[in-house]
């Protein structure tokens, strides 16, 4: 029960992808022309042998033999035109159906929300996109469409066959089911020892990459040994799966050849016979010959088409699992154009997973214009409060209004194009610092980042790095320290002239210099704006109107940043714990 709905699921795919790959319908026409005429072409040059020889060797009318000859020679170029055009359109129609799969996916996941991130590492989106991707092309549009010429040729000579003789046919195809089993069975083992190889291949990627990205923590705990370890471990497995390949291939084919010319012998030996007794012509005999030996190819192919096949079937589920995914950012609503910036949260609850909230009934008004810095320990959900604001999620109850606009009903881009966000973690795009901050808003030119980068006052600090503004930024992200980073970060929120800026200043301690850096321009995008700051070093609250404390998800003392301090509550436990540890 369970595998017939599999069944049917897989059929469904299949024919979800088949529809799909029909949109690229012109090159599709070009390739279906090629195989039918690779076959037709295939199939003359026997039947045209056996015309030279029964109609004119044999009689001796060798005055005409140079028509005939021209003929085998027009069914070779035939031959010859026909593949190439099939190999060159399988892939131009193949290559189409894949550029359109990869881009449905990356757009996917382009407008997916933060939800559907949760569940996917990176590591599986990217083998999704490109591994999954070049086994659909690979198996389902160039095997398939392989596999539909090879049936053709398959059914044509058969039929071909017959009209010559049917006694000399049936025995030509006694062979048949032993090359099916050879195809079936050592063919399936080459196949599967193929498939080992790569992922092997993925395997050793897949340890460099760790390699390389935990440098640092290999170093710190002297694993170096460990991880060569590992990777000659996994070197020796790729080698071991590659010579497997190589027996089965040194096994598989010649046996294949063998197989198919035991047709041969039997067409050797009966037709011999035939013709001996003058039931068939010579020319019958070797158009058979031809015919025999043209088997094995497809026979091969067709059989390892349905191996494919469920490799692929499952790539493509794990292809239509990523585009069937229902957690997607909804961009429609109201389109902000300014905003004051008054920021309420009304009852807001919010929770990541079902039954375990993170934020708990909070009730806060941020004045428009006003500063607000929110503290408390690690875990507090202040971070979260940022991600609700940025409409990243939305509350699971409870609203937030923009200037007495109900967030939901606010489109999410308009919504962040008035908010800048400065997170904890820049993220440098590959380019140069100028166009890192650049991106931030498309209208800006090169002036006005120099501009906004002289107003935040880390111009000169730019004008430092290797390049000035056109230091490429993995050289820059190499050079730049966390907090050298967020000056970047800074001068993209700037860019962006926004009326509410969120910043979430870098946890690890920065050098003082940087630090100093860091503030002044924080404190200059503040200038005039809605400002949340979600405060690590407390020392900054004290540019703040107001301070929130944050502890489990709820609110628990709010105030002006002299006056909570002056309460000796929470905030002052907090305040003065940090400061005794620096
Ligand atoms: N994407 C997520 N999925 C599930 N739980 C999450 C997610 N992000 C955060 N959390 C949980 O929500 C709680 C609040 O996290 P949040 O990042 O808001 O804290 P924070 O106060 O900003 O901490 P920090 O100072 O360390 O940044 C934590 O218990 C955290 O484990």
């Amino acid at each position: 029960m369970r595998n017939m709905r599999n069944n049917e699921s897989s059929f469904s795919l299949l024919i979800r992808f088949i529809r799909e790959a029909l949109s690229e319908k012109k090159t599709l026409v070009v390739v279906i022309i090629s195989i039918v005429g690779s076959a037709i072409a295939n199939l003359a040059s026997p039947y045209v042998l056996h015309i030279a020889i029964d109609n004119y060797i044999v009689p001796g009318k060798y005055g005409e033999l140079w028509f005939v000859t021209l003929l085998y020679l027009l069914s070779l170029i035939g031959q010859w035109f026909f593949m190439t055009l099939q190999t060159y359109y399988t892939e131009v129609f193949g290559q189409g159906v894949l550029k359109r799969l990869r881009s449905k996916l990356h757009e996917k996941i382009l407008i997916s929300n933060l939800d559907f991130f949760k569940e996917k590492s990176t590591g599986d989106l990217v083998s999704r996109i490109i591994n999954d991707t070049n086994i659909v092309n690979d198996v389902l549009v160039s095997g398939l469409l392989g596999g539909l010429g090879s049936l053709l040729s398959l059914a044509g000579i058969i039929i071909a066959m017959f009209l010559l003789d049917v006694k000399l046919t049936l025995v030509t195809l006694a062979s048949v089911p032993l090359m099916v089993l050879v195809a079936y069975y050592f063919g399936g083992k080459m196949r599967r020892a193929y498939r080992e190889t790569r992922q092997k291949i993925a395997k050793i990627s897949s340890v460099v990459e760790e390699s390389v990205a935990g440098i640092e923590t290999i170093r710190a705990f002297g694993k170096e040994r460990d991880v060569e370890r590992e990777f000659s471990k996994v070197s020796l497995e790729t080698i071991k799966a590659y010579l497997r390949v190589a027996v089965y291939m040194g096994v598989f084919w010649p046996l294949m050849n063998i197989t198919s010319l035991l047709s041969v012998i039997a067409v050797i030996a009966y037709g011999g016979y035939l013709a001996y007794k003058g039931a068939v012509s010579i020319g019958v005999v070797v158009a058979f010959i031809q015919y025999a030996q043209r088997f094995r190819g497809p026979i091969n192919n067709v059989v390892s088409m349905y191996d494919s096949l469920q490799s692929a079937l499952a790539a493509l589920e794990r292809i239509y699992e990523i585009l069937d995914d229902e957690n997607v950012e909804d961009y429609n609503g109201i389109n902000v154009e300014r905003l004051n910036g008054e920021i309420e949260f009304r009852n807001v609850w919010f929770e990541y997973e079902r039954g375990r909230p993170v934020l708990k009934d909070i009730n806060l008004l941020i004045p428009s214009g006003s500063k607000v810095a929110i503290v408390g320990k690690t875990g507090a959900g202040k971070t979260t409060l940022a991600n609700l604001i940025m409409r990243f999620y939305d509350p699971t109850k409870g609203d937030i209004f923009y200037d007495g606009i109900e967030g939901r009903k606010i489109s999410r881009k308009s919504l962040r194009r008035r908010i800048g966000y400065v997170p904890q973690e820049t993220y440098l795009f590959p380019g140069t610092i100028m166009e890192n901050i650049l991106m931030a808003n498309p209208e800006a030119r090169e002036e006005d980042v120099i501009r906004v980068c002289k107003e935040l006052g880390i111009h000169e600090f730019i004008m430092k790095l290797p390049n000035g503004y056109k230091t490429s930024a993995g050289e820059a992200g190499k050079l730049l320290s966390l907090g050298e980073r967020q000056l970047i970060s800074l001068a993209r929120a700037l860019l962006k002239d926004p009326d509410i800026v969120i910043l979430d200043e870098a946890l690890s301690s920065v050098d003082p210099k940087t630090e100093q850096l860091v503030q002044n321009a924080m404190l200059k995008l503040m200038e005039g704006r809605t400002s949340i700051i979600i405060a690590h070093r407390l020392s900054i609250t004290r540019f703040a109107d107001k301070v929130i404390v944050v502890k489990d998800g709820r609110i628990i003392e709010e105030g002006p940043p002299k006056l909570l301090l002056e309460k000796k509550g929470y905030f002052y436990r907090l305040y003065t714990s940090q400061v005794q540890e620096v």
